[in-house]
């Protein structure tokens, strides 16, 4: 098929010390198996694989604080934005197969320092925004909206191998849509921020057709930016996406979920995603492996331009007998 000028660079990034569980490493390769290339190139996307990030071994990497693998995640991170700065160069959207929900870090860092100022729309059951003084946990994957806000810079201490930040978001063109496990912490920073939030009671309350028109109102009534969709396996319900480190209850249907895919596809101002959290050994079953599998290919497929209805390429004629 020709592609309808979607240009798509695809970069795994296995790594997984943003949180303890292990497998989440496997991600890019369990989601490549599954055949998000072909149906990439099959639904008309021109398509470049980067390949897999290879992330330096760092030795002792004692906590700093409570915060863990503070100087691994600094590192790897800095190697993703790196690698997304140069696929953006190279004229793609990038596709960032992670890894755990720390690489959002590098991933939008890199994607601001190719296109400057970006909207964010952060599809997860958490918020990921404690920073390193509030976190309950240590894990850095639920901090990483802190490092880069510009608004909570003042609360991020010096830390070993993250110098290279700049922080590059401002609070105003963030949208959160699925949350439902915040942080007390977290609670009192989304409100002392104002960040926009479309938690699973708004999605309850508006229905997701109407959540994704206040999303697009929202960022796009002054200055359309690119947009960074930082999409969490996790913000889909554990009924449908069970694979996955942090599984809460009461999420988002498939449906609900390759909406807003499609939603964001038609504003034509998609420049970048993150696929995160896909942990094929957290799944109980092959069964539970594979429907988490596949949901983040159809997920990323609705990024792209499938569509339900079904998709034919601009040139295609019926043949003659
Ligand atoms: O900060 C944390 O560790 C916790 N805060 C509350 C939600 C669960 C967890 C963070 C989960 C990170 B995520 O979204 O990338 O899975
Ligand atoms: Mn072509
Ligand atoms: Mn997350
Ligand atoms: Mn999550």
């Amino acid at each position: 098929h020709h592609h309808q000028g979607r240009s798509v660079g695809i970069i795994g990034a296995p790594f997984c010390k943003g949180q303890p569980r292990g497998g989440v490493e496997r991600g890019p390769d369990v989601i490549r198996a599954a055949g998000l290339l072909h149906k990439l190139q099959e639904q008309g996307c021109a398509v470049k694989d980067y390949g897999n990030l290879v992330f330096e071994e760092v030795v002792d990497d004692e906590p700093i604080g409570r915060v863990k693998h503070v100087r691994a995640v600094g590192s790897a991170n800095q190697r993703l934005s790196e690698a997304v700065h140069a696929v953006k160069r190279d004229g793609h959207t990038s596709v960032m197969l992670g890894g755990d929900h720390s690489l959002a870090i590098g991933s939008i860092h890199g994607h601001s320092a190719a296109v400057g100022e970006l909207s964010v729309i952060w599809v997860d059951a958490h918020a990921d925004i404690n920073t390193p003084l509030t976190s309950p946990t240590g894990n850095i994957h639920g901090q990483s909206m802190s490092y880069v806000l510009r608004e909570l810079q003042s609360k991020i201490p010096v830390l070993p191998n993250f110098s290279w930040i700049r922080p590059c978001v401002s609070a105003k063109d963030l949208v959160y849509i699925g949350l439902r496990d915040v942080d007390p912490e977290e609670h009192y920073i989304l409100k002392l921020l104002g960040v926009k939030v479309f938690s699973m009671s708004e999605v309850d309350q508006l229905g997701i057709a109407r959540v994704m028109e206040e999303t697009c109102d929202y960022l796009f009534s002054k200055v359309k930016k690119p947009i960074h969709l930082s999409y969490d396996i996790d913000a889909i319900d554990p009924s449908v996406t069970p694979a996955t480190g942090t599984p809460v209850v009461g999420g988002l249907t498939y449906r609900e979920g390759v909406y807003i895919t499609e939603q964001v596809c038609q504003t034509g101002l998609l420049s970048a995603v993150d696929m995160v959290e896909v942990n094929p050994l957290r799944g109980q079953t092959e069964e539970e492996v594979q429907s988490t599998v596949s949901t983040a290919v159809d997920l990323l497929c609705g990024c792209f331009g499938r569509l339900r209805e079904g998709n034919h390429p601009s040139d295609y004629r019926l043949p003659e007998p």
